[in-house]
């Protein structure tokens, strides 16, 4: 491989919900000094400003119209990411089941993804960077150096999502979680426009019975393999 971009490598993380793309993705980026963009988050922000405007999840035009409107940044706080939707903290309103529910919805309608995809290669094109999301390895950064999809069985993620609801007092049964996690896997694997899939050249991980440790270091030893053959490239 010829020299690499001018920050470092893109590493891409694509997977299910709940598999621990963003947990991996923050020891990562702190093990490698790269910076991390949560994709996810941005769908979210969307989402969160599309139900405040009363735009339908199947309204393309009016999507577009709040596309056009909306800055997306990220302000890095210690080890975490404050969002921003044109300059308003949206970081916690976002993460509700509700909103992550309306997001898959919105997520698989093109005019989204269109104005997305623009901001997303716009962050990580000079590289240094790890992107997580569903379609980084496939559609936002396929010429990636690095790809992994992360994944879990359904009922380990709806577990471990259970687990994180309950210490915020959550009222959900696992059950529901759990039901909750196999809609979100449906919606994002059957929609049209850029669904979730593994990229051809992925590594492929399967967390399960891997502790979170375990995978850091599967990851991190494969980004400085990719590395050291780029040196040499
Ligand atoms: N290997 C693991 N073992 C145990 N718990 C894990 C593991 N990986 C992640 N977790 C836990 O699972 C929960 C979900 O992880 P995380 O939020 O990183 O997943 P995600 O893939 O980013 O999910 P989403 O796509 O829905 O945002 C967190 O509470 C995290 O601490
Ligand atoms: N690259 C991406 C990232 C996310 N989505 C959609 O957003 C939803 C929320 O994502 P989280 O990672 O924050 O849970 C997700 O369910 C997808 O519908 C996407 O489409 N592409």
């Amino acid at each position: 491989m010829s020299a690499v971009r001018e920050n470092g490598v893109i590493v891409a993380i694509d997977g299910p919900s709940g598999a621990g793309k963003s947990s991996l993705t923050k020891l990562l980026a702190r093990r490698l000094g790269y910076i991390h963009i949560d994709t996810g988050a941005m769908f979210r922000a969307v989402a969160l400003m599309s139900k405040r405007a009363g735009i339908a999840s199947d309204d393309d035009a009016g999507l577009a119209e709040l596309c056009r409107g909306l800055e997306i940044t990220f302000v890095r706080d210690g080890e975490n990411c404050r969002v921003l939707a044109n300059g308003e903290d949206v970081s916690r309103e976002i993460r509700s089941e509700e909103i992550g529910l309306l997001t898959s919805a919105i997520s698989a309608r093109k005019p989204v993804r269109e104005a997305l995809l623009i901001m997303q290669r716009a962050m990580g094109a000079k590289g240094g960077v790890i992107l997580e999301g569903r379609d980084i390895g496939t559609v936002v950064f396929p010429d990636a150096e690095v790809k992994f999809f992360l994944s879990a069985s359904a009922e380990e993620r709806g577990r471990r999502r259970y687990l994180e609801l309950a210490a915020r007092g959550d009222q959900a049964t696992l059950e529901e979680t759990i039901a909750k996690v196999i809609q979100r896997d449906r919606q994002d694997e059957g929609r049209e426009h850029a669904p979730l899939k593994q990229a051809e050249d992925a590594l492929p991980i399967d967390s399960t019975s891997l502790s979170i440790d375990q995978v850091l270091t599967v990851m991190e030893n494969a980004v400085r393999e990719r590395l050291v053959q780029g040196d040499k490239g």
